[in-house]
């Protein structure tokens, strides 16, 4: 590892040229002072996340991002604020630090009065304003601290002195149970390392981790040359890579705030802290998505819509995860049979198959009975949500219900899309096998999220089922704005040839035998994967 140069230095105006404004002093409510609100916070208490950081101009980043984020995620967000930025898409033009009394006078005011469930930080541009934060953690207890340290804007701009560093490493990050640094802040609070690899990330999580948060979570997200923006996740044993899809978008001032502002809002929601950072990758993901092609300024980097789910189809309201369509690029399908032929469970098949490069995972268990079925469906729940990779069940919506499967397919013979999506309810993926363009507009009208379609080519895994080559995988595909799975007989031989065919909505394909059928599950999804990236990468 070497060493990177240091960012430039913004001028950081000093608290002294801040006249402070001297309002009559009125005492800090407390339930004793105000007993009628301890009753109204009972009866109905809402998730309350305290963002302690700065104000961007732009409303992109810093405060205004966690107060967007939390609303959207459906928590209540009050705000701390330490420093005005003059900021646009352009960058960052002035900093004004708030003065430090001030700072603790908002600090005693909220976590006094208002039942702060999570304190998020953001900007803490002084060493004197990490002091005082920590002073106030110690006085008020909160169920959970998230430090986003942040050092240099992603313009590159300077947003602390170089003196907090001490601070952060000494002091807060004692009592942070996560810590969330990108790739540069990591560098910076370790001295200068640089990071060029995922093994890289994993190291510098492990120091990092050594300053004494409960959990660390590398950013990825400025790693070149990848299709995949991977994070790095580490409790002090394990690490866990968060692997989501690399949005290409401009639009991706505020990201880090968003985040941390996300998994705030998870944790004071009650989620478990792997769920939450989960949680709060896709929320990011999807809203990068929705707001590809926003104009917000004519700098290089603009703002992105963190409320883009008023504006999504009714059924995609309130659910936490977001079908991405890419994710069909390499779906595994199980088949207990073949499992039983190499002596795999189907955990250590599916396992190997998400360390291969599966995409999506769907349990086809035709042969297995219900009880041990869930059971499985439970443990590769664990698996797959660590992974970040989905987790769909053939057929049975009762299963998927019972582990709160990420979805089901369903084919022309089976309960009907739209009684699945009655049962699932909204945020779930629902696909459903389609062999005409008078299926696939069905399935459309069912609130289908994904058409599989095949087979393509013959197949022994599925009896009686008719092929339909190239010619019907593309008629259903051009019968469809649905993105679309080809399955049936796709192996490392001809699987390059269906990704050829060159229809956008074709995302991907569908693989049981050429997978499972194997003795080395994981070896055969990294070869597929690699021919299938290869492919899509001359497109
Ligand atoms: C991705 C995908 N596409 C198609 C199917 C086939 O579903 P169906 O027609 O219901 O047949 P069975 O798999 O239930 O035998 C699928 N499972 N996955
Ligand atoms: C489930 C299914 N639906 C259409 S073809 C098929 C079987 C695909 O299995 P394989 O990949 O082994 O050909
Ligand atoms: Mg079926």
């Amino acid at each position: 590892m070497s060493c990177s140069p240091p960012p430039p230095i913004l001028r950081l105006h000093p608290p002294s040229s801040i006249s402070s404004f001297s309002s009559p002093r009125r005492p800090h409510l407390s339930p004793r002072t105000c007993p009628w609100r301890l009753a109204a916070a009972r009866e109905m208490p809402w998730p309350h996340v305290l963002t302690v950081a700065g104000s961007d101009s732009s409303a992109g980043a810093g405060i205004q991002a966690d107060v967007k984020a939390c609303a959207a995620l459906g928590a209540y967000c009050s705000s701390v604020i330490t420093a005005v930025t003059a900021q646009n898409t352009a960058g960052v033009q002035g900093v004004h630090l708030v003065p430090e009394e001030l700072i603790r006078e908002q600090l005693q005011s909220v976590l006094s009065d208002m039942s702060v469930d999570v304190v998020k930080t953001g900007m803490l541009p002084s060493a004197g304003i990490i002091k005082i934060l920590c002073e106030s953690l110690q006085k008020f207890s909160v169920k959970a601290l998230v430090v986003d340290p942040v050092m240099v804007s992603t313009s590159g701009d300077s947003l602390s002195d170089p003196s907090t560093l001490t601070y952060y490493r000494d002091e807060l990050f004692a009592m942070a149970d996560i810590v969330t640094p990108n790739v540069k802040e990591a560098s910076k609070l370790l001295g200068g390392v640089s990071l060029h690899t995922i093994a890289d990330m994993r190291d510098a999580a492990e120091s990092i981790y050594k300053f004494g948060p409960r959990y660390v979570l590398v950013k990825g997200g400025d790693m070149p040359d990848s299709s995949e923006a991977i994070d790095v996740f580490y409790d002090g044993k394990e690490f866990v890579e968060f692997r989501g899809h690399r949005i290409k978008t401009h639009n991706t001032h505020g990201t880090g705030c968003t985040l941390a502002s996300s998994i705030a809002a998870e944790l004071a929601k009650g989620s478990s802290m792997l769920n939450a950072v989960q949680v709060a990758k896709n929320f990011v993901e999807s809203a990068l998505h929705h707001s590809k092609d926003l104009v917000i300024g004519n700098g290089p980097q603009g703002p992105f819509d963190h409320l883009f789910r008023l504006k999504c189809p009714p059924y995609n309201i309130g659910s936490e995860r977001r079908f991405n369509p890419d994710s069909l690029f390499l779906y595994a399908v199980t088949d207990s049979r073949m499992n039983k032929r190499w002596g795999h469970s189907i955990e250590d098949a599916v396992k190997a198959a998400i360390e291969g490069g599966a995409t999506i995972v769907q349990l086809r268990e035709k042969d297995i009975e219900s009880r041990a079925f869930l059971e499985a469906a439970k443990a590769c729940m664990d698996i797959c949500r660590s992974s970040g990779v989905p987790l769909l069940i053939n057929d049975r919506v009762d299963i998927a219900l019972a582990c709160n499967a990420d979805g089901v397919h369903v084919g022309q013979s089976d309960i009907s899309a739209r009684e699945v999506r009655e049962l699932l309810g909204p945020g779930k993926i629902i696909g459903v096998s389609c062999k005409t363009p008078a299926q696939a507009e069905q399935a459309w009208r069912d609130g289908a999220d994904y058409l599989g379609c095949g087979g393509v080519f013959p197949t022994t895994t599925k009896a009686n089922n008719p092929t339909l080559g190239f010619e019907g995988l593309k008629a259903v595909c051009l019968a469809s704005k649905l993105p679309v799975v080809a399955i049936g007989g796709i192996n490392a031989t001809n699987a390059g040839s269906v990704m050829e065919l060159g229809v956008p909505n074709l995302k991907g394909v569908a693989v049981v035998s050429a997978l499972f059928d194997r003795e080395c599950v994981s070896t055969e999804t990294r070869n597929l994967r690699s021919i299938l990236t290869s492919v899509r990468c001359l497109a």
